[in-house]
């Protein structure tokens, strides 16, 4: 996919795969084009050129929502939580929304209970410190039970321990078939729990493989101080 916002091409012919069962990595410096990709990804913004393909289907002419509804969910870099509303309407908004709507409140214990969200459940979620509330809305697009998970920098203002829980979670995922995609500066949780890395750099994918191969890559160490 291509985009361009008048003369800067934010996304410049970019392609990848996110395979179910996989967490898939997107990294790269700020400005690179990652939440760019996400929003072209969810249908928040048309390409300029190039296909969103959603098992199989062609969706790039498909608004949002009808995304949603076949199976995509994302979360936001800048949060966009229900401010007002307790943790557990937060999941239950969603729920509501999604295939097992008629289910909704088991939905919303099993999310509480899987996130470690319970003890929280009616807390109001502009009291709540950001890494906790990311994790809210991680709960929130789980709720429509995706096939595909777009996160974008899910882990930020979470400490260590949470960091490793919500690792462990996104394993668990994965482990359910669905296809994670990752957009994340925290490399250690990158690097730990990604089957496969992408590198953004100026609107171009730089580098792609394994964690393994990609930290080794020196164009990408380059990337990052500035220097490809
Ligand atoms: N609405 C817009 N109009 C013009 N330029 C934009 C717009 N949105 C993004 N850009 C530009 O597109 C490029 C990619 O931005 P994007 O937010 O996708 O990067 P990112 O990799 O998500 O960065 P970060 O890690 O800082 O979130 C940047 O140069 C940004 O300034």
């Amino acid at each position: 996919m291509t985009v361009a916002f008048g003369g800067h091409r934010a996304l410049d012919g970019v392609g990848l795969t996110a395979e179910p069962g996989r967490v898939t990595g997107l990294i790269g410096p700020n400005g690179a084009g990652k939440s760019t990709l996400f929003d072209v990804v969810s249908g928040l913004r048309r390409p300029s050129a190039g296909r969103v393909l959603l098992d199989g289907r062609d969706v790039t002419r498909l608004g949002p929502a009808r995304r949603a509804r076949c199976g995509l969910a994302r979360t936001f870099q800048r949060l966009e939580l229900f401010g007002r509303l307790s943790v557990r309407d937060n999941l239950r908004v969603a729920a509501e929304l999604g295939p097992e709507r008629r289910r909704a409140d088991r939905v919303v214990a099993e999310l509480l209970d899987r996130l470690g969200l319970a003890p929280i459940a009616d807390a109001h979620a502009d009291t709540l410190p950001t890494g906790v509330a990311r994790l809210v809305e991680v709960g929130r697009a789980l709720a429509a039970r995706p096939t595909l998970l777009l996160l974008d920098e899910p882990a930020a203002g979470q400490d260590g321990e949470e960091t490793e829980r919500f690792a462990a979670l996104l394993r668990s995922l994965a482990g359910d078939g669905v296809a994670v995609v990752l957009v994340e500066h925290d490399m250690g949780l990158v690097m730990s729990v990604c089957d496969q890395v992408h590198v953004l750099n100026l609107g171009k994918i730089i580098s792609s493989g394994p964690p393994e191969v990609v930290r080794g890559d020196e164009t990408v160490l380059a990337a990052y101080l500035g220097d490809a």
